[in-house]
């Protein structure tokens, strides 16, 4: 039989079919490195992935899923062991421990190469060495970001060719220039010795996610996991993207991009920074439930963005998919996200088979099927005292198949941002929405901004620790460092540009335990506060965090909500607030020098507003 890569090599000729020479100098190096069976090109192609697909449908990573239902869609199911980001093995090793910060792990970059060089040596064994050009954000970009992933999983490729723009155009605009890209190596670390049989998902116990922000190179080991393997996203557009915005004069953000349209026919753009699993994918694909008020979609988790001309904060969104959390995805919260995923063309991992070769997973449907195929393969039924899709299942999909797709997705120039949420998930203390007095102290709310932990990441969920900017897993270098450049932007921006900032809360509770808020498509009503707090239309009240609605100055028609209620999820409660400054001091206290004095200005005018 003919495989993929021998195809490939028989088409091409050669090896390495670039003209880049670092490029192909470095492909040659990894295969002596890791010495893969075959090394395959991905030209990105339909034809490529229904031929991944179907070897990956053999191998038993992947089930096809009912074509009618779910056309060209895909399901996968993990080691139970491997289902989220693994933060305590991500490490940023920069060239000094200082310049990685408190935030992160950091090893020295030579010892951590010789780490990695004894993991490598032989990893890809028996497995094919897949080369993916990708780029991240658009072909005609300005400065447009290149990188390379190589890596010996399939399921990574049929995923990387989601959620970036990948193959063989990118190739060829990479050579035009003989550009910078990234080199992104990725392997499961499962070598097949000579007879061994493969498993459906291969890993290894051991994983390194490692990012090397002076060289701008990525090595992911041991994981087959979205955030750890799909080196597009966290890893580049995040954590590396991150280190070059500070080089470079610009952001790149944990954040999604939504456009709104009022009944006057006004645009607005906002971003919005909230953590792993705190709302992003379901805010930025919005149903507004408030008359006339019209919501199109940019990006779902990660913003760029730069300075335009005029002063004012541009950003665009550099990715191609949707990596989003399948549980709570439903037609009654999210439709939007529904109608997408129902187009097909996804990969669903980790959530629960339905009888008739279809996915479910909690939350899709309001009554829960009879019986299913849990994502550990068990029988399942409503009685089942477990989950039946993991907590951090996903579904990942184009995201041009979202009807309420902005025709400003394609626009390499990206759109001005008239607005910043930072949002978090807090039971108490934080109401519904803040309005930030001015952008130094919208940059302290990010800077402060906390959230319960959740099942994005390994580890114990809802424990609220501080997540500045909904980056703390992702910023790249010095948190100091990341605050004061926040803090720098300010004086690129007019006056008359400057983003209005926002907190925000889905997440608090009432008394009773419930959620305060409804949440989901009535977040409309928030939105409609805040941009008509632009305009200069909605009252507020003065508090010491900032402003809040005043009485009935959020749009609660047709809510099933009393003013009481409202009142319960938008008050700000002083004394809880007092309670929260000794976490604030703390967190600020581990900044040390690197702290910006903006920001410890701001504390203390918290601080004494509060009275204390
Ligand atoms: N109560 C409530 N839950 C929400 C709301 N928005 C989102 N959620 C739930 O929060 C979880 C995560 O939502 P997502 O929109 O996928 O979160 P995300 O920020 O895009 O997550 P990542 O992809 O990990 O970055 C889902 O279970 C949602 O159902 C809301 O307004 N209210
Ligand atoms: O990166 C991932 O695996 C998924 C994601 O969007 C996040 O955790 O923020
Ligand atoms: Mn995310």
């Amino acid at each position: 039989m003919t495989t993929i890569a021998d195809r490939q090599v028989q088409d091409s000729g050669h090896s390495a079919p670039t003209t880049h020479a670092k490029l192909a100098q470095w492909v040659e190096e990894v295969a002596a490195l890791t010495k893969p069976d075959r090394v395959y090109w991905v030209d990105g192609s339909q034809e490529e992935n229904d031929r991944l697909t179907a070897q990956l449908v053999e191998a038993g990573t992947l089930i096809k899923l009912n074509e009618e239902k779910f056309p060209g869609s895909f399901a996968a199911f993990s080691d139970p062991s491997d289902v989220a980001r693994v933060e305590e093995q991500t490490y940023i090793c920069s060239v000094n421990e200082r310049d990685a910060g408190f935030t992160n792990n950091w090893m020295e970059p030579n010892e951590m190469k010789a780490k990695l060089n004894g993991l490598f040596d032989g990893a890809m064994r028996g497995r094919t060495m897949y080369v993916i050009p990708f780029i991240m954000g658009h072909l005609d970009a300005e400065d447009p970001k290149f990188g390379v992933e190589i890596t010996d999983s399939e399921y990574v490729v049929a995923s990387m060719r989601i959620m970036a723009r990948i193959g063989t155009d990118v190739l060829r605009k990479l050579e035009e220039k003989q550009s910078f890209f990234v080199p992104a190596l990725h392997s499961v670390g499962a070598p097949l010795e000579a007879g061994q049989a493969d498993v459906p998902w291969p890993c290894n116990p051991e994983k390194w996610i490692v990012h090397f922000p002076e060289e701008r190179s990525i090595v992911s080991y041991g994981s087959g996991y979205g955030g750890n393997a799909l080196l597009g996203k966290k890893c580049f557009a995040l954590r590396i993207a991150s280190v070059v915005a500070r080089d470079e004069g610009w952001l790149a953000e944990h954040m999604l991009i939504l456009k709104l349209t009022s009944p006057e026919g006004k645009d607005y753009h906002v971003a919005a920074a909230f953590p792993s699993a705190c709302g992003k994918t379901n805010l930025a694909l919005l149903d507004p439930t408030i008359e006339g008020w019209k919501v199109e979609t940019l990006g779902d988790d990660i913003a760029w963005m730069r300075v335009g001309a005029n002063g004012e904060l541009r950003a665009v969104n550099p990715e191609a998919g949707l990596f989003g959390v399948a549980p709570g995805t439903g037609w009654s919260t999210n439709p939007n996200a529904m109608r997408a995923i129902e187009k097909g063309n996804s990969v669903f991992t980790n959530v629960a088979l339905t009888d008739d070769g279809g996915v479910w997973w909690e939350g899709m449907t309001d009554e829960t099927p009879a019986h299913l195929t849990d994502w550990l393969g068990n029988d399942w039924t409503p009685e089942s005292d477990r989950p039946a899709a993991h907590p951090n299942s996903r579904f990942c999909t184009p995201i041009a198949q979202i009807d309420m797709l902005s025709d400003e997705y394609n626009d390499p120039q990206g759109v001005k941002i008239d607005a910043i949420l930072f949002g978090g998930r807090r039971k108490t203390t934080v109401p519904l929405v803040t309005q930030a007095r001015s952008w130094t102290s919208g940059v302290f709310m990010g800077s402060t901004l906390s959230s319960e932990t959740t099942a994005a990441a390994a580890g114990q969920v809802g424990l609220v620790r501080r997540d500045p900017m909904a980056m703390l897993p992702f910023i790249g270098y010095d948190a100091g460092d990341y605050l004061n450049h926040w803090d720098s932007i300010r004086s690129h921006l007019a006056e008359d540009q400057l983003p209005q900032i926002f907190l925000v809360n889905w997440f608090r509770r009432t008394s009773e335990g419930g959620f305060a808020w409804p949440g989901f498509g009535e977040n409309s009503r928030v939105l409609k506060w805040a941009i008509e707090r632009l305009e200069g239309k909605a009252d507020a009240v003065d508090t010491p965090i900032g402003f809040v609605p005043a009485a009935g100055s959020l749009d609660i028609k047709g809510l099933d909500l009393s003013e009481d209620e409202v009142a319960e999820a938008t008050h700000v409660d002083v004394d809880e607030w007092c309670a929260e400054l000794p976490g604030i001091e703390e967190w600020f206290a581990r900044f040390g020098d690197s702290l910006p004095a903006s920001l410890r200005t701001e504390l203390d005018e918290l601080t004494a507003r509060l009275g204390r």
